[in-house]
């Protein structure tokens, strides 16, 4: 292949599709370049800075890594889940945006209820009237400041949205009932949160009842390491009746004050890319689809692509259904002109136009026949393994079922024990009962695997297992899913490796260039010779050097590879010495399976 030098800034870590984005090519390509050099990557999976610049390297790129300003924005917004969005920004292009909410709480706890208090109460009379759509999303002022809440409340949607790789939140308002207390959904929505690594506020709903105890909730709160902040903890607890309309500005405050800490920021110049976040056919507009815009901005006009629908945005709403032409970060709209019903939690990106839209769907099509696994990010403990080799991976995600607590307590306890090493082991709920949908859908979103100890999981678990690659493995033995957890991670911190020869060659004549060092021009004789592998010089049967290829070429352009039968020209690093007749090994080093 042709070198041209296109030059392109590359962050520490990055998606397939991003690497397509930042190349301007298919991200097919990449993933077969990365399959040349045995690498199975899927589009949503990321990979190194070294794996992304060799890879662009061989495919005609000038490559440099992304300042170090820039690589700290990133993995400070890492905290809040947009690096996915922003990867490709830089830093000083980043402005402050809206915060992002979502309410999440045990059924009848008030979530819809608070939803719509805020939604009224801070509507400006006048601007449509004061009717508000509910289009998945709205916006609200307070003190001059706008926050977005998602319309949809419950931890379900929620992680149905992170396992499609929509992470659509900045902060979590988990509202629990001051009659009722934690229950068991509280619990299941501390754990989404945490998974997702959204900070949480706690809404302390219905203190207008004469049955609200707060101090025994803030007690149990406290129990699951939220320790309200007037009993000197972190957890901004905000006592609210969503029928009394009561505390609701103290509510708006504290989210306020957290997205003060989050600083959420995105790019408003860049071309939009973020959420669907619902999608439904309407008489008389066709497909509306509410998209929640994430980073840059959205114009009427633009051109969407969403998974493998796209279209060009014929009018565009905002939530109180008034027309408008742009929306910025953190804004939600909904807008028609798409050719199909996205799904929602779905990414969409806008594109220069349609012919490319539909050239990367069919490109997306194809990429899903070759590599049918690449919907699913999900993990095995095989995958896991592999991945951590790779340098991608340092924390193993872990949902735990049991029988009883009798047998939970002694299976958290063993397995925490098993941290503390480079590998860090993380439980993200261990609870009791059947493995249900929703272990499943936090897996999924998590990258975790399920351990099930005397539990099964049902039936509809079992479906969205499948469909979501998600792992479970279930166990009647204790000592046997200790076993299998510290196997993975042993593994992990001690893998072993073998250099496997993929190629020889004889060399037939030596040139000295300027500029280039000294290339042998040498025969292929079996096997092949790869630019990104390494070789050994062997001269009657001695081993004289060993040393990563330097360069590749053949008929004077540089190549990824040569295969057996040809002839072709090659520099070693670190060796001049070269010989006619003297054979160059190729070899690779590969992992070796347990
Ligand atoms: N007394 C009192 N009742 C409330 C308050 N907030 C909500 N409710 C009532 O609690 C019930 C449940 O409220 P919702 O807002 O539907 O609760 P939710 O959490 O959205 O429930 P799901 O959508 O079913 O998960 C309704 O009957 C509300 O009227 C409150 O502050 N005080």
């Amino acid at each position: 292949m042709a070198e041209t030098k296109t030059l392109i800034e590359i962050p520490a870590f990055i998606t397939v599709r991003e690497l397509a984005v930042v190349m301007g090519l298919s991200p097919i390509n990449i993933i077969k370049e990365l399959m040349a050099n045995g690498i199975m990557a899927n589009i949503n999976q990321q990979i190194d800075f070294d794996t992304a610049a060799i890879v662009a390297g061989e495919m005609g790129f000038d490559v440099v890594a992304q300042q170090v300003a820039a690589a700290e924005a990133v993995e400070e917004e890492a905290k809040t889940g947009w690096r996915k969005v922003l990867a490709d920004e830089s830093k000083g292009d980043l402005a402050p945006r809206p915060p992002i909410v979502t309410m999440l709480g045990h059924v009848d706890h008030g979530k819809t209820s608070l939803l719509d208090i805020i939604r009224q109460a801070n509507v400006t009379a006048g601007e449509a009237g004061g009717i508000t759509q509910h289009i998945g999303a709205y916006q609200t002022v307070k003190d001059g400041r706008l926050v977005t809440f998602l319309d949809t409340p419950g931890h379900e949607a929620f992680t149905a949205m992170r396992a499609r790789g929509a992470q659509a939140t900045d902060i979590a308002i988990l509202v629990v009932a001051a009659d009722d207390g934690v229950m068991p959904q509280t619990r299941e929505a501390v754990d989404h949160a945490r998974a997702a690594g959204v900070p949480i506020i706690v809404a302390l709903n219905k203190i207008d009842l004469a049955g609200a105890r707060p101090d025994r909730v803030k007690q149990q709160l406290s129990d699951m390491e939220l320790v309200p902040d007037d009993w000197d903890g972190d957890t901004m607890v905000i006592p609210v009746s969503a029928r009394e309309k009561l505390g609701i500005d103290d509510l708006l405050e504290a989210i306020l004050l957290t997205a003060e800490e989050v600083d959420p920021r995105a790019n408003p110049q860049a071309p939009a890319s973020g959420t669907v976040l619902e999608a439904k056919i309407e008489r008389g507009k066709g497909i509306m689809t509410t998209i929640l815009v994430q980073n840059g901005t959205l114009h009427l006009g633009d051109t969407l692509l969403v998974g493998e629908h796209h279209g060009r945005i014929k009018s565009m709403f905002d939530y109180t259904g008034r027309r408008v032409s742009e929306a910025g970060p953190s804004m939600p709209v909904a807008v028609s002109g798409l050719d199909g019903i996205p799904v929602a939690g779905e990414q969409f990106n806008v594109v220069d136009n349609e012919k490319l839209a539909r050239k990367m769907i069919e490109d997306a099509i194809e990429e899903a026949r070759v590599t049918p696994t690449s919907r699913g990010k999900s993990t095995t403990l095989d995958e896991f393994f592999a991945r951590l080799v790779e340098g991608e991976a340092k924390t193993l995600n872990l949902i735990v079922k049991a029988d009883v607590q009798g047998s939970l307590e002694p299976i958290v306890t063993s397995l925490e024990r098993l941290n503390g090493g480079e590998v860090e082991l993380e439980i993200l709920r261990a609870a009791t009962g059947p493995i249900t949908e929703s272990d499943v859908m936090l897996a999924s979103a998590s990258d975790a695997i399920i351990l099930g100890f005397n539990v099964e999981a049902d039936p509809i678990a079992r479906n969205s297992a499948a469909v979501e690659e998600v792992q479970i493995r279930t166990y009647q033995i204790i000592y046997k899913l200790i076993e299998d957890v510290e196997r993975a991670m042993r593994g992990m911190l001690a893998p072993t490796f073998e250099d496997v020869v993929i190629g020889r060659a004889e060399v037939r004549q030596v040139f000295k260039i300027r500029n280039l060092g000294v290339i042998a021009g040498s025969y292929m004789r079996t096997g092949e010779a790869r630019r990104n592998a390494k070789a050994r010089i062997i001269r009657n049967s001695r081993l004289l050097h060993s040393g990563p290829v330097g360069s590749l070429k053949h008929l004077q352009e540089n190549v990824r590879e040569v295969k057996a039968g040809f002839e072709f020209g090659v520099s070693v690093d670190g060796w001049n010495e070269f010989l006619a007749g003297d054979i160059i090994e190729f070899f690779v080093t590969q992992r070796v399976e347990l």
